[in-house]
C-alpha cells in the first residue's frame, strides 16, 4: 500500500541533509518495492517569507494527511539576531509539535567504533555507549504561559509547567522502552529546586510499580550534564523534560561524534515526525559540508517506528557505519579528508541500491 510522507525541509542546511534522507529513502522504496509518495511543504523562515506564517494552515494539512513527516531544521540568522521580531521561524517549530501532538522525542546516543580515535573524548570511556533520551516535547518552559516582558521592558518571564498527564504519557514510552533494552530508567530533573521537577519525581515514581523490572533512578541535570560526559555507559534510558533534554542531547551528540550525527523521532498521539536533533546551522548553508547522517537516520527510525519496516530500517543503518568505515564523512566527522554532504548522501544510496544484487 502507497505511505505517504510529508517532508518539511525547512531552512539553512534542512533542505541539503533532507535531500539526502529522501534519496536513501527512494532507494529503500526500490530495492524493498514500497510505494512512498512525498509532499513537501512549508515551515520556518521560509514559510514566513511565503506566507506570514511559520507553520502555515496548508503545512498542517499536508502532515494531518500523511503517513509520516521528515523534517530538517528551521531558523535564520536574520531573526536570531533581531531579538524584537513578532513572527519567529521557532514558532512554527512549537506550533507544529503542539498541534500535532508530538509529545514525545526519543534520542539514540550511540558510539561508533570507526569514529572512536577521531573523538575529543576518550575511547576508553566512550567505546560501547548507547542509551536513548525520552525528551518531553511540548510542555515545559518552551510552551508556558504566561510569558513576556514587563510594561517598562525590564523584566521578562517564561513559565515552566508540567500536568501529571503530560508526564505519564511520555514516562510510559520510556518505561517501555527500558523493558526491550537493559531496563533501567534514571529521570533527569532539579527536584532540588523546581514544583515541576518534584510533581515529575512523583508521577514517575508512582507509575513504575507498573513496570516492576526496570530500576528507576533520579539524577539532578546539572549532574547528568557532567556525568553522561565522564561515564556515558551507565545510562540506558534517560526520561526528562522538554528544556533539560534539548540540551543533554546537544551535548551527548559529542559522544557520537557530531550534532549532525543525532536522529530523533516526535512521537504524537495520531501522527509522528523525524528529525536530525540539530539545527539549520546557517554557517553551512549551501556549502555542501553538513553532515546527512541525523537526518539519513531519522529516516531509518521513521520506517521502523511508523511503518515496522525493521529490515529497511536496519539497511540504512548498516550503509551508514559502512559509510564511516570507509571514511565518507563530512568535515565536522574528519577535517582532513572530508566528503561533501552530498557524496555522503550518494554512497549511503549506493550501498542500499546494491542490496538488490545480493
Ligand atoms: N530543530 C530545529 O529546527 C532547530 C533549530 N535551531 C535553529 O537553528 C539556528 C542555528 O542555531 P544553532 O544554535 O547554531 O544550532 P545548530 O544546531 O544549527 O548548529 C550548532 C553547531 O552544531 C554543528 N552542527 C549542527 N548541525 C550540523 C550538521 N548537520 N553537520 C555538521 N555540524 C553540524 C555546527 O558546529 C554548528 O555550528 C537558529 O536559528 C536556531 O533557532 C536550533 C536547534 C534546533
Ligand atoms: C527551537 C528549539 C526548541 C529547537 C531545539 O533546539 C530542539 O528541538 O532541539
Ligand atoms: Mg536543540
Amino acid at each position: 500500500m502507497k505511505k505517504h510522507i510529508a517532508v518539511l525541509s525547512g531552512d539553512g542546511i534542512g533542505p541539503e541533509v533532507t535531500a539526502q534522507a529522501l534519496k536513501v529513502l527512494k532507494a529503500v522504496g526500490e530495492v524493498y518495492g514500497h510505494e512512498f509518495a512525498y509532499k513537501e511543504a512549508l515551515v520556518g523562515a521560509c514559510a514566513i517569507d511565503a506566507t506570514g506564517n511559520p507553520f502555515p494552515e496548508e503545512t498542517e494539512q499536508v502532515c494531518q494527511q500523511a503517513d509520516a513527516i521528515l523534517f530538517g531544521a528551521i531558523g535564520h540568522p536574520k531573526y536570531d539576531n533581531d531579538p524584537k521580531a513578532k513572527v519567529r521561524p521557532e514558532q512554527g517549530l512549537l506550533a507544529m509539535r503542539k498541534k500535532l501532538g508530538l509529545f514525545s522525542n526519543v534520542r539514540p546516543v550511540k558510539s561508533y567504533k570507526a569514529l572512536l580515535p577521531i573523538s575529543p573524548l576518550k575511547e576508553e570511556i566512550i567505546d560501547g555507549t548507547d542509551f536513548v533520551v525520552f525528551r518531553e516535547l511540548t510542555g515545559g518552559i518552551y510552551f508556558g504561559q504566561p510569558r513576556g516582558r514587563s510594561e517598562d521592558g525590564k523584566n521578562a518571564f517564561d513559565t515552566c509547567a508540567y500536568s501529571t498527564d503530560e508526564i505519564t504519557r511520555v514516562s510510559r514510552l520510556a518505561f517501555e522502552a527500558a523493558q526491550n533494552r537493559r531496563k533501567k530508567v534514571t529521570l533527569v530533573d532539579k527536584a532540588n529546586v523546581l514544583a515541576t521537577s518534584r510533581l515529575w519525581r512523583e508521577t514517575v515514581k508512582e507509575l513504575v510499580s507498573e513496570y516492576p523490572d526496570v530500576e528507576l533512578d533520579f539524577m539532578f541535570v546539572d549532574n547528568a550534564a557532567m556525568k553522561i560526559i565522564q561515564n556515558p555507559r551507565d545510562f540506558d534510558v534517560v526520561l526528562t523534560e522538554n528544556m533539560f533534554g534539548d540540551i543533554i542531547t546537544d551535548e551527548a551528540s559529542v559522544i557520537s561524534g557530531s550534532l549532525g550525527m543525532l536522529p530523533s523521532a516526535s512521537i504524537g498521539l495520531n501522527q509522528s515526525l523525524y528529525e536530525p536533533i540539530h539545527g539549520s546551522y546557517p554557517q553551512a548553508a549551501g556549502k555542501n559540508i553538513a553532515n546527512p547522517f541525523g537526518a539519513i537516520l531519522s529516516a531509518a527510525m521513521l520506517l521502523e517506528y511508523s511503518f515496522g519496516m525493521i529490515e529497511e530500517s536496519k539497511a540504512i543503518n548498516d550503509a551508514v557505519m559502512q559509510a564511516m568505515d570507509e571514511g565518507f564523512v563530512t568535515e565536522d566527522i574528519n577535517k582532513d579528508q572530508a566528503k561533501g554532504t552530498e557524496e555522503v548522501g550518494d554512497h549511503v544510496t549506493e550501498y542500499i541500491k546494491q542490496l538488490t544484487t545480493v
